[in-house]
């Protein structure tokens, strides 16, 4: 698929990020001051409209952030500060949460407010005419101050399906007191896209005429908050608010990756990012899940690292003949990648796509060799598919193209512990490097650590580059588990050095050996990606 073209009567949507406001409302989502600058940085190289930064009167790491961003040169971003409507029984200008609004600086302050007549009597407990009050008078006292002002309409669709006149009061209080755009949002994310579809335009043909647009916030309850966001611009929604990744309260809010990708490269007649931008999106979500220390979803839609990756024979066998048989774009639109991966499930296509650097793909009688391998051995135990690296020295020792740089004499780990003390764990390695004997020992955090260390220590002398390379993951699996005592252990090494990432698999009905063979392909296969002979 080509990238859309843009063409003058397509409809600007603006695209709102809350990833620090609303997103770190997520359970285990917490941002440092300084990782929020970083993102806010981010956010604005791929051309996002507008950055909630946070909310000032709830922590003083929020209100420092405003004061630090100002600082910061954004090339389309605008700031923007949350709070919520003045407290009951106050005048505007005295509310702590209005004086942190104004004091945080920021161009734009969007307040949150009751829409939905159960929450202004039964959690806010105040009348329904005070919560009017309430909204008029926080815009108002904002917009004195020179702010623009972005109403957030809280529980809006539950609001109006309950009670429709009153939840359409407060928005159009929310208008008249001077609100830029008023936020139909789905808060507790569970109404259906239909709905949405009809509620915003009943709010968007009520607004209009009093000069204000209608934005959406939806969050995910119902898996359904990406699409439900899409409703709403079809709609007429001008604005998606949205957290990257779709972090965020309970099951998060609307993913603006795949927000942005939908309405950038699959519906039509919408512009965003002002025609640019969609290229990064999965350096954005990258960045943002490593910058929050969270894990990345393989499948996350267009920015997952198995959003392109294939794996059924048949698939791979088509995609090599035409990549648009089993893909609904192309991967470098979002700055995604294809990947082909093997395992039982290949065909003789896998491995060809897979051993074309080699340079035997013509050769099928060795395809099938190859292929046969790798379904007997993941038939006992073994995978590949996050094991490039071992799959490449297969293919190595499949092709004659393989000389081992050393061999093992042999290997003991031994773990002590004195009566309090914290466990010591010890690893020896005798090897033969080249037709000499080495034999080295070493202490680790636990017998694998040990391994390792005493591993490179051996063999760094003869090969120093293997000094740089890192342990990065390690992952261990009982695999046929059914057969008790027999049950097999696989171990998945990722490791990497200042270039590349690369896993490597070993199985064993012994941890330490299946480890140890992981380890001699992970070092095995940077000497060979070195050429060293
Ligand atoms: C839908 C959303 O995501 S809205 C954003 C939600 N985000 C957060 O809550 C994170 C940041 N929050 C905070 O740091 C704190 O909750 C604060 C600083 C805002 C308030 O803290 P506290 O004063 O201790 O109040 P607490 O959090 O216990 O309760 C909320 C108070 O705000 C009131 N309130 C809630 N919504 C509104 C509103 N829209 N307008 C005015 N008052 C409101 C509640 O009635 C309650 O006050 P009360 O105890 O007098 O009845
Ligand atoms: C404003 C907001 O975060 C919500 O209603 O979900």
């Amino acid at each position: 698929m080509r990238a859309k073209v843009e063409t003058q009567d397509m409809r600007t949507i603006q695209i709102y990020d809350t990833t620090l406001r609303d997103g770190t409302q997520g359970e285990g989502v917490s941002l440092s001051l300084e990782d929020k600058l970083q993102i806010a940085a981010r956010l604005d190289e791929i051309g996002i409209d507008f950055i909630e930064g946070g909310y000032p009167l709830s922590n003083p790491k929020d209100a420092e952030f405003f004061q630090r961003v100002r600082a910061m040169k954004f090339k389309t971003a605008k700031v923007c500060a949350f709070g919520m409507t003045r407290r009951k029984g106050v005048i505007a200008a005295d509310d702590p949460g209005m004086k942190a609004l104004v004091e945080s600086h920021a161009p734009i302050c969007t307040i949150v407010g009751k829409t939905s007549d159960f929450h202004v009597t039964e959690v806010l407990r105040v009348t329904l005419e005070e919560n009017l009050a309430m909204i008029h008078d926080s815009i108002a006292y904002l917009v004195s101050q020179g702010r623009e002002v972005f109403y957030d309409a809280e529980h809006f669709f539950d609001g109006s399906a309950a009670n429709s006149d009153y939840a359409l009061k407060t928005i159009t209080t929310a208008a008249k007191a001077g609100a830029k755009m008023v936020i139909l949002c789905d808060t507790n994310g569970g109404t259906m896209p239909e709905q949405i579809a009809e509620r915003t335009r009943w709010a968007r043909e009520a607004l209009e005429p009093l000069g204000v647009q209608v934005g959406i916030h939806c969050h995910n309850d119902c898996e359904l908050a990406v699409a439900n966001s899409l409703s709403a611009v079809d709609a007429g929604a001008a604005q998606v608010q949205g957290t990257i990744n779709g972090v965020g309260e309970r099951c998060g809010n609307a993913d603006l990756i795949s927000v942005m990708a939908n309405l950038g490269l699959k519906k039509k007649g919408y512009s965003i990012l002002g025609g640019r931008g969609l290229t990064h999106l999965t350096e954005l979500s990258r960045f943002v899940y490593e910058t929050a220390n969270l894990n990345m979803r393989s499948g996350q839609p267009f920015v997952g690292q198995s959003a392109f990756a294939h794996k059924g024979g048949m698939h791979v066998h088509a995609i090599t003949r035409a990549t648009s048989s089993y893909e609904h774009l192309d991967p470098e639109l979002v700055g995604n990648e294809r990947r082909i991966l093997v395992s039982e499930l290949s065909g003789r296509s896998n491995i060809a796509a897979l051993t074309a650097k080699h340079n035997v793909s013509d050769d099928r009688e060795l395809m099938d060799r190859i292929l046969k391998q790798v379904v007997d051995l993941e038939a006992s135990g073994w995978q590949f598919e996050a094991a490039g690296a071992s799959f490449d020295l297969l293919v190595r020792r499949a092709t004659g193209n393989f000389n081992s740089h050393f061999d093992r004499l042999k290997y003991h780990v031994g773990v002590s512990a004195a009566n309090q003390g914290e466990p010591v764990t010890e690893a020896s390695v005798k090897l033969n490097i080249r037709g000499q004997e080495r034999y080295e020992v070493a202490e680790g955090d636990g017998p694998v650590n040990a391994l390792d260390a005493a591993l490179r220590k051996a063999l760094a002398v003869e090969y120093p580059t293997l000094r740089d390379v890192q342990l990065i993951d390690y992952k261990v699996r009982v695999v046929n588990g059914q057969q008790g005592t027999a049950a097999r252990i696989r171990v998945i090494i990722e490791s990497a050095d200042q270039h590349d990432v690369w896993g490597t698999v070993g199985v064993s009905e012994n941890i330490i050996e299946a480890s140890w063979l992981a380890l001699v392909d992970a070092i095995e296969y940077k000497l060979c990606k070195d050429g060293v002979a």
